[in-house]
């Protein structure tokens, strides 16, 4: 059982005070919430726990020993594991490999050893998480790899285990296990931090809290009994936020895209919707219901099969160039896919797919660029030095911040398809995105969003496509869809939560079930 100790932790980076003397506790058999707006510090500090940066000033302190750390390894030889974002593991390799890299030489020969996997195998199960040894990462969802890297922390009998935001990428099902898996982590008298935008896995998981804005610790809660989210909300964003999703009834035009026996090799089965002018079209599903699939055949990413697609009444051929001049545009959910260019600078980002707009006899209108980008970063709240800086010197929910600008910032809108519009993003922000799409569907332009958070989609969207099993099983319009209507489609027959269950993570719910 150890403690562990950040004291007066700071870092500077050329032009940004990322950290400003964070101090905080990690104790034994509980669950400390790190939270703060995208750019707050959060992901520096378990950068700097983890021994991938070196702190300015401040200490860490292990047991009461202070502790310096130049690598992950280091910092696993001292029993703490941090399980970052960007998961850290060799594709091609199999399971058993990645949990003992690093290890194999020490311990077991280079030689693949079947009592080393018999060993590895048995000690897996009896934590709770079988695993098929022999899989290669590659192989793998983001889920199961997450899950490698944790048991590769147990494995080396990590003390001190740090998750950041580790359910963005993860099914229903596989964000049970982890939540599970952290729940006996804690019982089994670990220290953990938990780094997460979503406020209910904070309050099912957590046992207390530090809240950092602009790199400094600005709220402490000891205990998260009794305290409200607003409260959490308030000290990450510094002012009171109510109605996030900003719905209002707007009047709706024709039929603007009609979807009809659409079918691609990624499909499980041909899918027909239509979408009108100036509607938020929501569609829901668990991970892996087939949803962005769908979309991204509609959108020609993915070579259809079968199957029409009209906009405005015109058909629409299955090309990317082609969707995109007739101004149906997707942003993707993966910002990598996406084409983010981290060498280029938050304003050439956010204006690529436009600079076409903006070229004149061939030269690009840098001013116009300029104004663009500051107008969405003021507007997103985008924590940069200026439309100038790297893009890659951004936090993660910053760069996904400027992507979407990319996409909202487009002139020549008729379709606007957003997978997973503010994965990452801190609330403050999600508000300001919600605003801006509210805006576009004034404008007549069509939004479809694909949100695995149901509570977004519930207060987004004029209608509710539900897809489960690679099908659409059902459209509902804003007034018939509470949560347990499109939960009783989106689940398997048998397995839908209690109509009654508090979401958005019914996930979370469930997974205490
Ligand atoms: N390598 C770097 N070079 C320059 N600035 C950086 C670098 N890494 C982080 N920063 C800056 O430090 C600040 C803190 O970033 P950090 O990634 O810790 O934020 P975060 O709280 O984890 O945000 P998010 O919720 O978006 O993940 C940000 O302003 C970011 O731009």
């Amino acid at each position: 059982m150890s403690q562990l100790e950040f004291r007066q932790i700071a870092k500077q980076f050329p032009g940004v005070r990322a950290l400003d003397g964070v101090s905080l506790c990690l104790r034994p058999g509980r669950v400390h919430a790190l939270m703060g707006e995208n750019g707050a510090g959060k992901s520096t500090l378990l950068k700097i726990l983890s021994g991938d940066l070196q702190a300015d000033g401040g200490e860490l302190l292990l047991d009461g020993q202070p502790q310096r750390y130049h690598s992950a390894a280091d910092a696993l030889a001292a029993g703490v594991a941090v399980i970052h974002q960007e998961l850290q593991y060799v594709p091609e390799m199999t399971v058993f490999e990645n949990l003992l890299l690093g290890r194999l030489p020490q311990r077991f020969g280079f030689v693949r050893s079947a009592t080393a996997v018999r060993e590895i195998a048995a000690r897996l199960q009896a934590m709770g998480v079988p695993m098929d040894l022999a899989a290669r990462l590659k192989d793998l969802s983001t889920g199961q790899r997450q899950m490698v890297e944790i048991c590769k922390a147990l494995l080396r009998d990590a003390r001190v285990i740090a998750l950041d935001e580790p359910t963005s990428s993860l099914s229903h099902r596989e964000a049970e296990q982890l939540f599970r898996l952290v729940r006996e982590l804690r019982a089994a008298g670990k220290a953990l931090v938990y780094v997460s935008h979503r406020m209910d896995e904070i309050f099912a998981l957590c046992d207390s809290a530090t809240v950092l804005r602009d790199g400094r610790s600005v709220a402490e809660f000891d205990s998260l009994q009794g305290i409200g989210r607003d409260a959490l909300v308030q000290a990450m964003v510094g002012r009171e936020i109510s109605d996030v999703y900003g719905w209002a009834p707007r009047p709706q035009g024709a039929v603007r895209l009609q979807v009809s026996g659409l079918h691609s090799a990624r499909m499980k089965s041909p899918a027909s919707f239509e979408a009108r002018h100036g509607e938020i079209l929501g569609f829901f599903g668990l991970v892996g219901a087939g949803r962005s699939e769908l979309l991204r055949a509609v959108y020609g990413a993915d070579t259809r099969l079968q199957g029409q697609v009209l906009l405005d009444g015109q058909p629409l051929a299955g090309e990317v160039g082609r969707s995109i001049a007739a101004g149906l545009m997707f942003c993707s959910e993966d910002r990598k896919e996406d084409g983010i260019v981290g060498c280029r600078s938050v304003a050439e980002n956010i204006n690529i797919s436009s600079r076409r707009h903006s070229a004149r006899w061939g030269f690009v209108d840098e001013a116009a660029e300029a104004e663009m980008a500051e107008r969405f970063i003021k507007r997103l709240r985008i924590r940069c030095s200026g439309p100038e800086q790297e893009i890659q010197r951004l936090s993660g929910g910053n760069q996904q911040k400027a992507l979407l600008a990319r996409w909202l910032s487009e002139q020549a809108l008729r379709v606007l398809i957003i997978d997973e519009p503010t994965r990452g993003i801190d609330i403050g922000a999600k508000r300001e995105i919600y605003e801006v799409l509210h805006g576009l569907a004034d404008q007549g332009v069509t939004v479809i969003i694909i949100s695995s958070e149901l509570p977004e989609v519930l207060g987004l969207a004029d209608r509710i496509v539900v897809m489960r099993e690679g099908e659409i099983v059902g459209t509902l319009a804003r007034e018939q869809a509470s949560e347990a209507a499109v939960l009783q489609l989106a689940f398997p027959a048998g397995e839908a939560p209690p109509a009654a269950q508090p979401l958005p993570m019914s996930t979370v719910e469930l997974a205490a079930a």
